[in-house]
Parts: C-alpha cells; structure tokens; sequence
C-alpha cells in the first residue's frame, strides 16, 4: 500500500495533506512516511523470519535520526559507513551490538570508537585495514570482530556509479586473496573473524547477480571450513532496486526465497545491507514553481529545490516522478524542463515533463526518501531543506531548515 496518494485531487503523506505540510514548514521539504519505512523494514524482517538473521538497514541511505529511531524501535540493525554515522545510530538509541561497520577507509579515530561502542561486526575491506584494526583493538586490549568483504566480481547490471562487485572497483578484498587474508587474520590477537561480507551493487532489479556472488562466497566459505576457519554470518549485500518509473524489482520476500535454499544447513546467520529499498519509496521531496519561462527551444518550471538537495537527477542522469500537489484541470497540460535555481546547467530534477501547473503550485518528486536529503550540500550558500516524518495525521518537523548562521558556522573573518 502507497501511503503517498491522492484523495480528491490532493496528494496526502498518510493521513496529513501534503500542500498543509508545506504551507507550515516551507519549500523544499523532505517528508518521510513512517507507515512505509516499517512495512519496508518488517519485509525484510518477516523473509528472514524462521533463521538467526539480523536486517542492517544501510543508514547512509537516510539518516535522518527520527528515520533511524523509526527503525531502530522495531529492531533493525545498523550498517554504519563512518564515525558520524555510529554517533547517529547511538543518538536515535540504536543497539551497537547490532551494528555492522562498512567501508574502504575506516579511521583510527572511526574504529576506536566502534570498538568502544561494541559493535557487531567490522566488514574490514583491505589487507591494511586488517592490520590497523588489530593493532587497535590489540592497544585497547580488545578482539575486534570481523568480517572480511569479499569483492566476488559479479556484474550487477547496474549504473556504474553504484556497481560495488566487480573487480575494477575500490571495494571488498579480492575474491581470490581473500582465503590467504583469512589464514593471516586468524593469527592476529586482536581480530576474531565472526562472518563473511559481499556488497555487489545498488538498485539491483535482477535475483540472479545475488546467486552468482552467494556461489562464489560459499565456495570460499568451504575453503574457509576446510581449513578451520569456521564462521558465524554471511552477510548478503547488494541492494534491492525500488520502482522510480517502471522497473519491477524483486521483493524482499522473493530475494529470501532465493538465497534461502541455498544457505540451508550450513548454520550461518544471515545479515542484509538494505537501504533504498527501506527508505526510497518511504519520501518524497516538495517544491514551490517559482515560476516559468519559455525560450526558444525549451519551457522550463524553475522550482525553488535544486541539484544541491536531490543530487540523483544529474549525478546519475536519473528518472525520478515528478507530480502535482494539487492536481489542476484550468491550465493545460506542457512539457517542462523542472529545473533548480543553481547556477549550472546540470541542476534539473526532470527533463521532458508533461505538467499542467502556474508559478506558486507545489510539485513532490517521489522515491526521494533515500540518497535525496543525505547527498544534500549548500552549494550556492544554499541553506539545506526541512525534514517533516508523517506518522498517521501527524506531521513532526524532524529537521529545521538550515538557517544562514547554520550555514557560516564555524567561518571567521581575519583581524
Ligand atoms: C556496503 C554497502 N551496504 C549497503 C548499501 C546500501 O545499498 P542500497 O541502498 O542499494 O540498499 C551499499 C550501497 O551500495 C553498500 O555499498
Ligand atoms: N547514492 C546512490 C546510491 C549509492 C549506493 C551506496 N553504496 C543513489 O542515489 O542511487
């Protein structure tokens, strides 16, 4: 179920009208659905259910602390990309003992404090990485748990800016050294190796790039065992895609039947890294059209969000559905470019778009819950939108818009 419809002509965020929202808090405006991130969350969750599992919902998608608080009272896991985000994680009362710590240049700093915290699992990335965190965990008198992230080079078949599984990519340890990776962890004092990592993508729309890694992975796992080196997880990355326009991903509850069978017996506990597929269709972003102006070759609805709060459009020449607040029958229907008020010509959020609108009017662009308001920059001194999370009629701000002292804090003029 949608929880971002129409009901006579409006666009409602559950129970809350949408055009209420940002009559009160302003444009642009990020708005967050609760109802849709827990039912992401439990779809996840209830695949799993029946088999030790533990769902780390990817926080860099969004991580807005009430997104995280959300989640984190109905149990997920965390996968943590930085310092700052653990610190959100143990802000928003997340368990650090179900957080697991990505990512190719982890800092002392980073890992001292996730060692002090307590988490889960480090998914360590390379051999130097490896040795740093020994000898961390060694000067704090601790055991560092590890996975090591396996690069099982697979293809995807997504955008090349967010294929992580191939071997032309930063990411993981090799496939083919990781097992020599293995034999020299399990001599390190300060490491325990727990589990196994493999990330092979984003907005993954096909099941069979998860199989061909999970075959390369178990096989490695196998070699593991055969040499004593028996682990407790595995943790199955790669995320699932959402629908922007008309792309049919696998569910959730599809993915897990698929991986399933072929996790059967071995005893492994079953970790996943989801992110957009939890908090994508779980936002959308509202903006005001300052107004429209025809040239020559081109309409264009100049809107007061641009590039530097929703990256995706020009980063990644990406599609997002872009759709009144209020739908109006007594102006006609026109192709527009909807474009931001930054000064350069990649700031679109559409091009081509079929709109019947007039300056003043609200526009939503869906599927912008994640890597929308987390991507965000002030570019142009441009303060960051407003945060808003519905909760059935209920519309809380969960971040003010950045105000100018917001933006120069920290700068100071010379004597
Ligand atoms: C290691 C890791 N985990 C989780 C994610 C989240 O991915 P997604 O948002 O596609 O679910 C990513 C991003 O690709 C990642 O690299
Ligand atoms: N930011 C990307 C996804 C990055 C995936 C993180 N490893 C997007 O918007 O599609």
């Amino acid at each position: 179920m949608d929880h971002f419809v129409y009901r006579d002509g409006a666009l409602w965020a559950e129970d809350c009208a949408v055009a209420d929202i940002a009559a009160r808090h302003g444009t642009p405006c990020y708005i967050y659905s609760r109802a849709t991130l827990t039912r992401h969350f439990r779809a996840f969750d209830d695949a799993l259910a029946g088999t030790d599992h533990l769902v780390c919902y990817a926080v860099k998608a969004n991580s807005n602390l009430a997104v995280l608080q959300v989640l984190a009272r109905l149990g997920a896991g965390f996968d943590i990309v930085s310092g700052g985000e653990l610190a959100r994680v143990l802000r928003a009362g997340g368990d650090p003992a179900r957080v697991v710590f990505s990512g190719v240049g982890k800092t002392e700093e980073e890992m001292r404090a996730a060692l002090q915290a307590g988490i889960y699992c480090f998914n360590v990335e390379s051999e130097f990485e490896l040795h740093t965190l020994d000898a961390i965990a060694r000067s704090m008198n601790r055991r560092a748990p590890v996975a090591l992230r396996v690069n099982p080079d697979v293809d995807a078949k997504t955008h090349p800016y967010i294929a992580t599984g191939l071997k032309t990519n930063k990411f993981g340890v090799d496939i083919a050294t990781a097992e020599q990776l293995y034999t020299q962890a399990a001599r390190l004092a300060g490491i325990e190796i727990v589990g196994i990592a493999s990330h092979i993508g984003s907005q993954l729309l096909e099941i069979t790039p998860f199989l061909d890694a999970l075959e390369r992975v178990l096989a490695l796992v196998d070699r593991l065992d055969a040499r004593g080196i028996a682990l407790r997880h595995i943790d199955v990355g790669g995320g699932l895609g959402v629908r922007y326009k008309d792309e049919n991903p696998p569910l959730p509850q599809h993915w897990a039947q698929a991986i399933r069978p072929r996790l059967a017996g071995r005893r492994l506990r079953i970790l996943a890294e989801p992110g957009r597929a939890i908090a994508g269709n779980a936002g959308i972003l509202v903006t005001r059209v300052l107004g429209i102006k025809s040239t020559q070759a081109k309409t264009f609805a100049i809107v007061d969000a641009a590039m530097n709060d929703l990256l995706r459009p020009t980063l990644y020449q990406a599609w997002m559905d872009i759709v009144p607040v209020r739908v109006r029958s007594d102006v006609p229907v026109r192709t527009y470019d909807v474009v931001g008020p930054v000064c350069e010509t990649g700031d679109w959020l559409g091009k081509d778009r079929p709109l019947a609108i007039a300056p003043g009017d609200w526009l939503a662009v869906r599927t912008a819950g994640a890597y929308g308001f987390v991507m965000a920059s002030n570019y142009n001194t441009r303060p960051r939108a407003a945060e808003v999370m519905v909760d059935g009629a209920h519309a809380h701000l969960v971040r003010a818009r950045e105000t100018f002292e917001d933006l120069v804090r920290g700068e100071s003029l010379l004597p």
